[in-house]
């Protein structure tokens, strides 16, 4: 027998380098080697056959149509705004849609209205409707008698704007030239998606809300809600959320972000008329799943198990807990717009409702504002230009403890009790009743940011401040916990609304 390495053909390099350009190529490699009789056969690789065959059958879409899928979730309203909407890094939306569905009645006074926040990748769809019988993510949530109580209460939700599931975002048309904004969208906030939100609220003659409710994004979105319109909100449910996005959960949001646009098909958000970047958005996925569930769940869930023992290792998915991120990955990548992905989590990495940080957005709107209202705001002239330096950075001179003991959060002051900066930027809440739930066995959302939520209210003064956080005997879902435990999320927010 031969050893394919001692007998190389002249025409065949011996083994994958970075010379290969594509898998067909290597598969072609492998086979051939198997030809030659190899000391060990070649490995076969299915998970990536599967995502070939998938681009394969993509490109085979009608192209006048597109082969992006369509981004929606059946029926919803659709409100639309024409006066602009300025964003807070300087970006203006001409005109917008903000897709939206409700539940329960309006009240003659129109004071029972509560506004769901969701989060990241949800669309207006939390329950079903005549027109859309589909189970919507909060199904069992919302309804007669349910946490969210359609007897009492007339629940909103909508899509946020950036989302791709009706409301404007990067896979909307831009009115100025009839394409589709792409990558030519611009750099939005928390607070931009919740200005947009309240536009509909005006137009709905809604002035002031029952209550804000949120999870996750959907938590940043509640409490960012009552910051920005304090003299229109009731009541405050923040679950799972946070006042200022953490280094950590950036750092995760960051590596979705990353491998998506490494994806050649995402070609820089312009992919609207071609393969979408499936491949990134399911690693993306894949990578997000492990930030919204826990260890601990998947240790009693799947253990060490093998989807077939019998079988040798493979290098594809084949431990059950890789099995399962797979097809998290795999559910996930035509669901939801790329571009939609990182234009939502961006923003999510921006928010913090720090004093300082709120101080000097106003002052840049003040500065944009007028350049709009002169219509001097120059094409492009918010882009980014952010270049990495020559030198690599250096490590910064640190401002808090160095010490910062593991699941504490950081504060920037030397006394202690969270930072004076935050407590002065949540001030605008020190009135209303807010709950604020965590769970232990959260690493992206931890429990120590819920208890910075309720700790800075309580010190800006609010004596109305419910904390509940689920430990590890009630739930090891992490963060999706909000999404799969009616009873003890569910529970503490109907009793919450009264
Ligand atoms: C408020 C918001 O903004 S969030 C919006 C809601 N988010 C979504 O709907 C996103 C997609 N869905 C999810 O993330 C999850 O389904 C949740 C969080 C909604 C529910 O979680 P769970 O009910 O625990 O479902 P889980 O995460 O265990 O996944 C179950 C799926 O994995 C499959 N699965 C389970 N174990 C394995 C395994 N070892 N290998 C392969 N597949 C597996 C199941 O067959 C099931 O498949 P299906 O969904 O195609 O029927
Ligand atoms: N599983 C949720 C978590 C983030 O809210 C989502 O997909 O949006």
């Amino acid at each position: 027998m031969t050893s394919l390495r001692g007998a190389t053909s002249p025409s065949l390099t011996p083994w994958p380098t970075a010379d290969y350009r594509s898998r067909r190529w290597t598969q072609s490699v492998a086979v051939r080697e198997q030809q030659f009789d190899s000391s060990n056969p070649a490995m076969s690789f299915p998970c990536l056959d599967a995502q070939e065959a998938k681009s394969a059958s993509l490109s085979t879409r009608s192209m006048s149509s597109g082969p992006e899928p369509s981004y929606t979730t059946g029926q919803h309203e659709n409100f639309h705004c024409k006066t602009p909407l300025l964003l807070d890094w300087g970006g203006v939306l001409p005109e917008f849609d903000v897709a939206y569905e409700t539940w329960g009645t309006l009240n003659a006074d129109k004071s029972n209205a509560i506004l769901l926040h969701t989060g990241l990748s949800a669309s207006s769809h939390a329950h079903s409707t005549p027109t859309n019988p589909k189970n919507g993510w909060w199904e069992k949530f919302i309804g007669p008698g349910a946490p969210l109580d359609t007897n009492k209460y007339y629940i909103i939700c909508t899509n946020v704007i950036g989302g791709c599931y009706g409301s404007t975002g990067p896979s909307s048309i831009d009115p100025s030239d009839s394409k589709r904004y792409a990558t030519r969208f611009p750099i939005l906030t928390i607070e931009d998606m919740v200005r947009a939100q309240f536009r509909l609220l005006d137009s709905l003659g809604i002035q002031k809300l029952h209550a804000s409710v949120g999870s996750s994004m959907g938590g940043m979105l509640s409490l960012a809600s009552g910051v920005l319109f304090p003299e229109r909100m009731g009541r405050l449910v923040s679950i799972s959320g946070c006042a200022r996005s953490h280094p950590y959960s950036i750092a995760m949001r960051h590596t979705q972000r990353q491998v998506l646009m490494m994806d050649p098909n995402w070609q820089r958000g312009f992919y609207y008329d071609s393969i979408p970047p499936h491949h990134g958005m399911k690693l993306a996925r894949e990578i997000a799943t492990v930030t919204y569930r826990s260890g601990p769940e998947w240790e009693n869930r799947f253990g060490r198990k093998r989807a077939d023992p019998s079988k040798q290792p493979a290098l594809c998915p084949d431990f059950l807990i890789e099995t399962y991120l797979d097809h998290a990955g795999e559910k996930f990548c035509l669901e939801y717009d790329a571009n939609s992905l990182l234009y939502v989590s961006k923003a999510m990495d921006l928010f913090d409702l720090g004093y300082a940080h709120q101080v000097a957005t106003r002052a840049r709107r003040v500065q944009n504002q007028k350049r709009m209202v002169l219509g001097s705001m120059e094409r492009n002239g918010a882009s980014c230009s952010l270049a990495l330096p020559d030198k690599p950075y250096e490590e910064q001179p640190a401002t808090l403890s160095s010490l910062t003991p593991m699941n504490e959060p950081a504060t920037d002051d030397s006394a202690d009790g969270p930072p004076q900066d935050l407590i002065r930027g949540m001030s605008p809440l020190k009135d209303h009743p807010v709950l604020v739930m965590g769970v232990a066995s959260d690493i992206l959302f931890p429990a120590w940011q819920q208890r910075e939520i309720a700790e800075t209210l309580r010190a800006a003064g609010n004596q109305n401040v419910e904390h509940v956080e689920l430990g590890e005997d009630i739930s090891l879902f992490g963060h999706d916990t909000f999404l799969l435990d009616l009873e003890n999320i569910g529970g503490r927010v109907g009793k919450f609304l009264g």
